[in-house]
């Protein structure tokens, strides 16, 4: 992916089901829970850079005791970061306590982030800031064990303003505006008040306060809880969360739109954003592996009870196509094969750009998430070139001689590695004069294996801004001097912004709405941008549901082709020699290749929930009105 896009976190959670003694005598070591999460993070890095957290909670501790552990880092290696630090408190404890070597409940009692529940997240900010205190997960501290509530997730809410004026309605006072303490404060509104009818209901029984509380962590009804506090939620999510006494679970979305994976057994059970990482970390089989439904809760109670519950009605399931594209780690056995369908679609496109020269053509891709692609699309032209010596042979079969014979079979395709990140080079570039210059190193290219009656065809997942393949990537290729340059996209064109976790707010960065906004004014059509402006200002007090994407209006007058057509354009620089083409993925193609994940409203504008229409409806105001805010 050329686009740096910030998207997506990562949750991790296991809760281990038996007692640690357990763990020591079959694994050895009662840290087995931590060395798996440390695992499942690092395999999701992917998933989030600018912080991670982890939180553990023991069960059945005296009053007295510490519990609940938490650690989060924002610094350049997160992972790392939160891992040193636990292995530093766990190691000098045992070092400076030899007795606790084969004491496993003395460890335990002693030894902070050693317990049976663990909750990790790796985060991209979608909202807020990057400080240490936007870092998951976040916790809602309380003396009461079972109204500790510690919580994370992968998510983004369309109408989180609305839901924080919820809580300042219900007469709550939050003290800082990030996305997640407005989830938590919400559950936690409903745990309060689940816990307090409990206690009154245990009292009428006749129970003390201290009877009391053991008997309200078991009769706790976790699923009440999660149906109450998700009512007023519009987006997308995967909830994961912890209860001081031992409780856990993880909500998905009604559309499904963010990924939620699970498994279990009598040992126990572990719930992350994707299935490889499960399948690797525990040594699974895909099988074994299930995908949480959406609308549905994975709960399991403090006594090891597991249930899988609907929270909410499913909407149409629409999940994320763009976890299939780019976000989550290619090693899916399903989105392996995606992806290379994805590849192969694009090959009519491709050939009918190089006029089905494969002699005279290179293939490559953008490092690094583009690489399967890549070799679905290689698998296509190889089909294509033995197509095309089939026919060779079949038409001069006459008089074939063993020499043309052979000149026609060691017709090979030309797959070369281009394109060359240099990611460090990012660090030193500031706002300065020969910023331009620097820019256009952040690719480097490789020499001498393009001719000058060479078509470069070079493929990304996606095409996003545009800006690092104007700035850097297509200059450098020129420098190869090929005829020409085709740029495959394999997702199709982005046409409007995400409100469901990646970090796309904004349409004027959009290269396919700068397209459509070019193409109006060459077409004396620039009034239309006004006329959809008063529209979407028209709809302001419309209730969510009754919100239409107007912005569809902007792109309607125009085929797919012409927007690539001037997408193109505007992606080479007046310095740039070749010809410029880029080729993006249809919308139909890619519902092809990836039939489970149909969310597809960035390219299409069809929102899954009825907020996405309003956020769009916002961007718009704001690009028209140069407001340079988010729209949710
Ligand atoms: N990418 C995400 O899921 C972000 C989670 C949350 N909205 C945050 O900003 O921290």
């Amino acid at each position: 992916m050329s686009d740096a896009i910030k998207h997506e976190c990562g949750i991790a959670q296991v809760r281990l089901l038996k007692p640690l003694e357990y763990y020591k005598e079959k694994y050895g070591t009662a840290f087995y829970g931590v060395n798996k999460m440390y695992l499942l993070m690092e395999k999701q890095h992917n998933r989030g850079q600018d912080g991670a957290g982890f939180a553990s909670i023991k069960l059945n501790v005296q009053p007295g005791e510490r519990y609940i552990s938490r650690v989060r880092s924002n610094q350049a290696q997160p992972i790392q970061d939160i891992f040193e630090q636990i292995n530093q408190r766990i190691n000098d404890e045992m070092k400076e306590h030899p007795e606790y070597a084969d004491d496993i409940a003395l460890q335990k009692r002693k030894i902070p982030y050693l317990g049976e529940l663990f909750l990790g997240h790796v985060r991209y900010g979608t909202f807020g800031k990057n400080s240490i205190e936007s870092v998951h997960p976040f916790l809602r501290q309380n003396n009461w064990m079972h109204r500790n509530l510690i919580v994370a997730g992968n998510f983004n809410m369309t109408n989180v303003n609305q839901l924080f004026n919820n809580l300042v309605e219900l007469g709550q006072h939050p003290k800082e505006k990030a996305d997640t303490v407005t989830i938590m404060e919400k559950i936690g509104h409903f745990l309060d008040s689940e816990v307090r009818k409990l206690y009154k209901k245990l009292k009428k029984e006749g129970y003390t306060k201290q009877q009391a509380s053991p008997h309200i962590a078991e009769q706790l009804n976790v699923a009440k809880i999660l149906k109450k506090s998700s009512k007023d939620w519009d987006g997308g999510y995967a909830m994961a969360g912890l209860m001081g006494h031992g409780d856990s679970f993880v909500l998905r979305d009604p559309a499904g739109i963010r990924p939620c994976y699970y498994y279990k057994d009598d040992e126990v059970v572990v719930v992350a954003s994707e299935r490889p990482v499960i399948q690797t970390v525990f040594n699974l089989n895909f099988e074994d592996i299930k995908e949480l439904d959406p609308g549905h809760a994975i709960i399991t109670k403090k006594n090891g009870d597991v249930s899988i519950t609907k929270i909410i009605e499913p909407l149409e399931r629409k999940a994320c196509s763009f976890e299939r594209i780019y976000f989550s780690r290619g090693s899916d056995a399903e989105i392996y094969k995606e992806r290379k369908m994805l590849g192969r679609l694009l090959m009519p496109e491709v050939l009918k750009a190089i006029n089905y020269d494969t002699i005279n053509t290179v293939f490559s891709f953008i490092p690094n998430t583009a690489e399967t692609s890549f070799y679905g699309m290689v698998e296509a032209a190889q089909d294509e070139l033995n197509r095309q010596k089939n026919e060779a042979i079949l038409t001069e079969k006459e008089n074939l001689t063993d020499e043309r014979l052979q000149e026609i079979l060691a017709h090979r395709l030309r797959t070369e590695k281009i394109a060359i990140k240099d990611v460090k080079l990012r660090t030193f570039i500031t706002e300065d004069s020969s910023r331009d210059d620097l820019v256009a190193h952040v690719y480097d290219v490789t020499y001498g294996v393009i001719k000058e009656e060479d078509n470069l065809v070079i493929i990304d997942d996606s095409i996003v801004r545009g800006t690092t393949l104007k700035k850097s990537i297509i200059k450098m290729m020129d420098r190869l001097n090929p005829k020409q340059i085709v740029v495959v996209s394999s997702a199709p064109q982005i046409r409007y912004p995400d409100c469901y976790g990646i970090d796309m707010a904004r349409l004027e960065d959009l290269v396919a709405f700068r397209a459509a906004l070019e193409l109006l004014k060459e077409q004396d059509n620039y009034q239309l941008v006004e006329e959809v402006y008063k529209k979407c200002k028209e709809q302001l007090n419309l209730k969510d549901k009754d919100v239409q994407n107007f912005v569809k209006e902007i792109y309607d007058p125009f085929t797919d082709e012409q927007i690539s057509a001037k997408i193109s354009d505007l992606l080479s620089e007046p310095t740039v020699k070749a010809d410029v083409k880029v080729i993006y993925q249809s919308v139909d193609n890619l519902h092809k290749a990836c039939p489970k994940n149909l969310g597809d409203w960035y390219f299409t504008g069809d929102y899954p929930t009825p907020g996405g229409n309003r956020v769009v409806n916002r961007a718009y105001i704001n690009f028209f009105e140069g407001n340079k805010d988010r729209a949710y």
